[in-house]
């Protein structure tokens, strides 16, 4: 075969299809893994009204049989790759997810969904944008409201996530999270509510899309690096830096920063009052890490807005880098990622400028 073939074929492919045992021929069906992880849409509690509930109690294969028609939409595979709320994610599973999503893309896998409880889904969803190789879909989904609750939420989110993944429109939009009714890029989502199952929203640049019922509609690309455009591996990497995360607030003074660097932090989110603002003993602190080598972000408690570099703060005399669009827990996550290298601050500067 040609080059030359090679591209005609890229530029006329059109959807894959299949002969039905009449001979005619019919659209095939996209492929789609589904790799649980555990949460609240996997979670039981005795009763359907009651707010205690346990997460992780529920296979895939039993949220699978809760949506029948999602088979209409895809020829689904579903692996357990852990069954925790997420409180108990870890970097290990998020490591063993990502390898996982980068062989199954690979091969004949057209769009993967991963079940996930809603408490650190930005953290995941945010890690594996940065190092899931691939441009086909990869799309988060959880529910809020356990699996035996009245009104439960977690099956029509996740037949709306199947119908994303199965979407050839979903591709080269990096990471995304479905559910109720939303598709968020993994760039711009946080969680906004403890309970409700309107928890995630994307307050600084809006959505990528909605999906009701399985029909989607998108509206934007997102405007950072991700997947193959992304700097960042973890091909043969076992254990991530050390990154901390202060929590800003008045009256301030350096102890947690001094702590963390004694703990052996290679990096220190700061999550600022304001525009990544903080006390001066903080700041000094902050300079006491930043001269040891230690990396310091400055990102902000406050929900939206953007963390910007030499505001009010001179991260030149400080040597802190300004987190711009990301909150703490991102920032931690991509700080944690760039320390696999050594790395100089204007180096720093520039990555949380590009992811
Ligand atoms: N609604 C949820 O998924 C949150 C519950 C649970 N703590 C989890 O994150 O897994």
């Amino acid at each position: 075969q040609s080059g030359h073939g090679q591209v005609a074929l890229a530029l006329t492919e059109g959807p894959k299809t299949e002969k039905t045992a009449s001979g005619e021929k019919k659209p095939a069906l996209p492929n789609v893994v589904i790799l649980a992880t555990g949460g609240t849409i996997a979670g039981a509690a005795a009763t359907g009204t009651q707010a205690g509930y346990t997460s992780g109690q529920v296979t895939i294969d039993a949220m699978l049989d809760a949506v029948p028609d999602a088979k209409k939409l895809a020829n689904i595979k579903g692996e357990q790759i852990s069954n925790v709320g997420s409180q108990d994610m870890s970097f290990d599973i998020m490591m063993k997810l990502a390898n996982r999503i980068n062989e199954l893309t690979r091969s004949g896998t057209d769009g993967i969904v991963i079940t996930h409880g809603t408490d650190t889904m930005e953290e995941t969803a945010y890690f594996l944008n940065l190092v899931v190789k691939t441009d086909k879909p990869v799309v988060l989904v959880g529910s809020m409201r356990p699996s035996t609750a009245l009104s439960a939420d977690g099956p029509l989110n996740l037949y709306d996530a199947i119908a994303v993944a199965a979407d050839p429109n979903a591709k080269n939009r990096g990471v995304l999270l479905v559910m109720n009714d939303w598709i968020h890029s993994a760039q711009n989502l946080v969680k906004v509510s403890t309970t409700s199952v309107q928890t995630f929203m994307s307050p600084l640049i809006g959505l990528i899309g909605t999906s009701a019922y399985g029909k989607n509609n998108f509206n934007r690309y997102p405007d950072r690096k991700f997947g193959q455009k992304s700097e960042f591996s973890i091909d043969g990497v076992k254990t991530l830096p050390r990154v901390e995360i202060v929590y800003g607030c008045v009256d301030m003074d350096g102890g947690m920063i001094d702590a963390a660097v004694k703990n052996k932090a290679k990096g220190i989110v700061i999550a600022g009052v304001g525009n990544g603002n903080m006390t001066k003993a903080a700041l000094d602190a902050a300079k006491r890490a930043t001269k040891k080598g230690v990396a310091v972000v400055r990102s902000s408690r406050v929900a939206t807005g953007e963390v910007g570099r030499d505001v009010e703060v001179k991260d030149d005399e400080y040597g802190t880098i300004a987190s711009y669009e990301l909150n703490p827990q991102k920032s931690r996550i991509l700080l944690a990622l760039a320390l696999l290298k050594d790395r100089k601050p204007e180096d720093l500067q520039r990555i949380f400028q590009e992811y």
